[in-house]
């Protein structure tokens, strides 16, 4: 049987880690402070945010939820994100994703300052990940990092198969492991042959947004499972590995909910503390305990 890779444990020590951080920011006179923008009703949606409201004020991040209706323009949207660009109370921004469709998203991310960019979804993040230089990491692939080191699983030399090629998950993912030396494989809708390439891996990365199309059969045996998609299946979470059998082939797994998903928060947290720190201009050193 796999062991379990627990991504609540884990986001909650990240989460304590962070929270120590904003009491010594606190301590020099800031409190970081992040905004998260809504457009519309989706339940989903919805959800998350709260859930992520909920995370940033147990923190001590000082946190405001603006909710605005589907109809919103994307001129609207954009003077609102550059109200929030000079709004000293705010050290994150981020824009809750996907956007109603008369909304041009890739518009709207670079109109985030790059500074405030906690998502690390703008061009000049997304150039500094591919150049390994410092910026903002997007929290999905740095809590899959996280929980990875945590839990002690060095990639060096790994074969590592990422399943999805998004600009939010998949890419960034397969970035992360390069940056750590693993050999990366990526693949997508159009990759042929795609259990060939599965067995290879010592770690598999699925973020793939439909459920159970990972089978046991795919995996390779006494591999890492790292599950990030998150589908609706009659009325439960459920990931895209088919995890009952899959557990009984991996070595590690990450379940779903419990996995990634709660790494995901924390790795937002982590980067609004992060931002605060760097525009306060107060370096890593100064703020561990
Ligand atoms: N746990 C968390 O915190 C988060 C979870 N998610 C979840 O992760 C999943 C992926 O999210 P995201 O990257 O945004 O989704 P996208 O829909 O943007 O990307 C999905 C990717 O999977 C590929 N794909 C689709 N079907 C197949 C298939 N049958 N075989 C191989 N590849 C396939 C697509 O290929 P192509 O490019 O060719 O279309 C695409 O690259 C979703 O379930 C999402 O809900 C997302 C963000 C955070
Ligand atoms: N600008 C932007 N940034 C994002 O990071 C972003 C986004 N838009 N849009 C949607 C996706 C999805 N996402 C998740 C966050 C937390 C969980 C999470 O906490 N999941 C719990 C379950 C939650 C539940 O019960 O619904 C778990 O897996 O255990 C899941 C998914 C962030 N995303």
């Amino acid at each position: 049987m796999a062991q379990v890779i627990d991504g609540k444990k884990w986001s909650s020590v990240s989460r304590q880690e962070t929270a120590q951080t904003v009491e010594l920011l606190k301590a020099k006179g800031v409190k970081p402070g992040l905004v998260v923008i809504l457009l519309g009703e989706h339940p989903a949606s919805m959800s998350y945010v709260r859930g992520k409201d909920k995370a940033a004020t147990e923190a001590g991040i000082y946190s405001e939820v603006i909710h605005l209706p589907s109809s919103t323009t994307e001129t609207a949207l954009v003077q609102l994100i550059e109200r929030l660009n000079h709004d000293d109370r705010f050290h994150g921004i981020l824009v809750q994703l996907p956007l109603p469709e008369h909304i041009n998203e890739q518009s709207v991310i670079a109109a985030i300052a790059p500074h405030k960019d906690v998502d690390g979804f703008h061009p000049v993040n997304v150039g500094a990940l591919a150049l390994g230089i410092s910026g903002f990491v997007p929290c999905t692939p740095l809590g899959v990092m996280k929980l990875l080191e945590y839990e002690g699983i060095d990639v060096t030399g790994k074969h590592a198969v990422v399943i999805g090629r998004s600009n939010i998950v998949g890419k960034p993912m397969a970035q992360l492991l390069l940056s750590k030396s693993a050999t990366v494989t990526i693949c997508h809708s159009k990759t042929q042959n795609l259990s060939a390439f599965t067995r290879q891996a010592d770690l598999l990365v699925a973020a793939i947004g439909k459920p159970c199309v990972i089978k046991a059969d795919m995996i390779k045996p006494q591999s890492v499972v790292i599950d990030v998609g998150i589908n609706r299946l009659d009325g439960k979470l459920c990931g895209d590995v088919d995890y009952a059998s899959a557990s009984e082939v991996a070595q590690f797994i990450t379940p779903v909910p419990g996995g990634v998903g709660p790494m995901t928060i924390a790795m937002l947290l982590h980067n609004t503390v992060l931002a605060a720190q760097r525009m306060a201009g107060i370096t890593t050193s100064e703020v561990l305990p």
